[in-house]
């Protein structure tokens, strides 16, 4: 069971989710208007807060542009990439073709108990996507944050028609691990992605929600 932290914003955080035992820590780069958004620097400075301190940086972006995010790779030295949103598997080829040493983190969105990329998901894998990353769709096409969590059997359904590694996000607290028992048990599950469920009141990254996150989805899993 891996737990990655999304949305980073200084080394504090970074340090704190050390500390607390994450695996990841999303850092956002290509995200306009994100609340976590960081410039080409603030991402360079945070991986390597990351490197130092020890979970490993996903960038997390919504772009397709392989420019953008070749720059953003060079100079931050990020070895996994989120592609939230909806880059088509052509997009992934290249990122893969241009990037062979990159982990491709490929996000799928669910709503009302479907995966929307369903018939792009064989596409996905020939294209080189590494780990897939289901989150929920707002029913008017929100995406990331929605505080909408995915149905169980609808993630496991996913998770028995792929064959990569899947991870879970939407909604992710510590007090709804038990719901996801069967898929946390599957033999393709590998970790949780949190955002919301990780802050305080006041939207900042708590050291506490974090550790209490990590404790109860590793119980849960080893139920
Ligand atoms: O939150 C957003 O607005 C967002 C925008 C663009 C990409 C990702 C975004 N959020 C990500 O959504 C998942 C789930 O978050 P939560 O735990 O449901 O709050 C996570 O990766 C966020 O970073």
């Amino acid at each position: 069971m891996r737990v990655k932290v999304c949305g980073a914003t200084q080394v504090a955080d970074v340090e704190l989710l050390a500390a607390a035992g994450a695996d990841f820590v999303g850092l956002w780069h290509g995200v306009p208007r994100g609340h976590a958004e960081l410039s080409g620097s603030a991402l360079a400075r945070l991986a390597d807060a990351a490197r130092t301190t020890g979970p490993r940086p996903i960038l997390v972006t919504l772009s397709s542009d392989l420019d953008t995010l070749g720059e953003a790779l060079a100079r931050s030295g990020i070895r996994w990439v989120q592609l939230h949103g909806y880059q088509q598997p052509a997009m992934v080829r290249r990122l893969k073709a241009a990037h062979p040493a990159v982990t491709v983190v490929k996000v799928l969105h669910m709503r009302g108990g479907e995966c929307v990329e369903r018939a792009l998901i064989p596409s996905y894998e020939r294209a080189g996507v590494d780990v897939f990353l289901l989150d929920a769709l707002a029913a008017d096409g929100r995406i990331g944050s929605t505080a909408l969590t995915i149905e169980p059997a609808a993630a496991a359904a996913i998770a028995d028609r792929v064959s990569r590694p899947v991870m879970l996000a939407g909604g992710l607290t510590a007090d709804n691990s038990a719901r996801y028992r069967s898929l946390t048990g599957h033999p393709r599950f590998y970790g949780i992605d949190v955002d919301s469920g990780s802050r305080d009141a006041d939207g900042r990254i708590d050291a506490r929600q974090v550790a209490l996150i990590r404790d109860k989805w590793t119980v849960v899993e080893h139920a």
